[in-house]
């Protein structure tokens, strides 16, 4: 094979084109000219919108799918060249669809990932299980290693699946979604893990999600997939900030908050209000009033309708000589629902 490592960035691509070749039809092309490069310490996040082809780029990347034209380097050498175990002792996986069932417990599925470092008979050394117990504590899996896969959770099997490539001991993991079944304080945890390990271990880790918001906030480097093929990478905030972001999401539903960070919805009606307060009664009575529609506004324009949040348990309304007070912020948002006309566009 000759490995040529000098020079070579652990996983890169020159000119790739991805997709699908379809019987009796032209081409499927999901994207193209795709020059990447994965380098060590870098935890990298995929996004885009459904269908744009992130899966379809990490199974081309992982060698479990042809390129339709252009070429893959591992540490220099091509992956075509390849064969499965080569592969498998540099690049590990983990996909969605692949979650695994049967009569096996956590800990073999997670020592399967040593196979590329066992001998023929697949017998487990020591240092072997010191890597299995490791990769099992590193996601916080210990508690399943005994239990029978079948009856895990999926978020439960799919800790199992990470913990898995990471006992594959590789240099380069390519995860697709792995945070699709666990729930929001696991996903910040798996995350905040991932990037973690790839900077004290010196890994190339690229995960694909849909989770704009944690990728934002963990990613060192964005990969953004959009509609026509075409791929951008930089540092999450500065794509923020040249809008890329906003545009590779763009639709008619949600507008992109550059102060926020974040996609919001249209608000469906027009009617402004006025907020004073502190703290998170004020950050909770923004987010509810624009949630029903209403447009928040601070200092300099003073619409007639008006609330002010006394003590963080009390809001006062005032519209025109009305002066109503509320003493939870549910009876203040269902007291302005009943309130408003249904049409957007009117005053209270
Ligand atoms: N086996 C296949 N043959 C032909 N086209 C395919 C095949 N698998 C996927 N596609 C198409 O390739 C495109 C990219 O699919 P892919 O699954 O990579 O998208 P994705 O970005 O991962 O989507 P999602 O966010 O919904 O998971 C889609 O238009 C899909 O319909």
């Amino acid at each position: 094979m000759g490995a040529k490592t000098e020079n070579h960035a652990p996983l890169e691509s020159e000119d790739l084109a991805v997709g699908y070749h379809v019987k009796g039809q032209p081409d499927r092309l999901v994207a193209k000219d795709l020059n990447l490069q994965l380098v060590p310490g870098e935890f990298v996040c995929l996004l885009g919108p459904n269908g744009v082809g992130k899966s379809t780029l990490i199974r081309t990347l992982a060698g479990m799918q042809d390129p339709l034209r252009g070429c893959i380097q591992i540490s220099g050498s091509k992956v075509s060249d390849m064969n499965a175990k080569e592969r498998a002792r540099s690049v590990s996986v983990v996909l969605t669809d692949s979650l695994p069932h049967g009569m096996f417990d956590g800990y073999s599925v997670v020592a399967l990932g040593r196979h590329p470092h066992t001998s023929w008979t697949g017998g487990l050394g020591a240092e072997d299980k010191r890597k299995i117990n490791w990769a099992l504590e590193a996601v916080g899996a210990t508690p399943l290693a005994r239990r029978q896969i079948s009856e895990l959770s999926d978020g439960e099997r799919q800790k199992i699946m990470i913990a898995r490539a990471l006992a594959q001991e590789t240099n380069i993991m390519l995860l697709d979604e792995p945070t699709a079944f666990l729930d929001l304080p696991r996903r910040v945890e798996l995350m905040r893990t991932l990037r973690d390990l790839a900077r004290k271990e010196r890994l190339c880790i690229l995960l694909s999600t849909h989770d704009l918001d944690l990728a934002l906030r963990s990613a060192d480097r964005l990969w953004l997939l959009t509609g026509e093929g075409r791929l951008t990478t930089g540092m999450p905030e500065e794509l923020a900030l040249q809008g890329e972001i906003a545009r590779t999401f763009a639709s008619d539903e949600v507008d992109w908050d550059a102060e926020q960070g974040a996609f919001r919805m249209h608000p469906e009606t027009c009617s402004m209000v006025s907020l004073e307060g502190t703290g998170h009664a004020l950050v909770w009575t923004r987010r509810a009033l624009t949630r029903i529609g209403y447009e928040v506004v601070e200092n300099g324009q003073i619409p007639e309708l008006r609330i002010r949040i006394e003590g963080e348990s009390r809001w006062m309304v005032s519209y025109k000589e009305t002066r109503l007070s509320f003493d939870s912020l549910g009876s203040l948002v269902e007291g302005l629902l009943n309130f408003r006309p249904a049409k957007a566009g009117k005053t209270l």
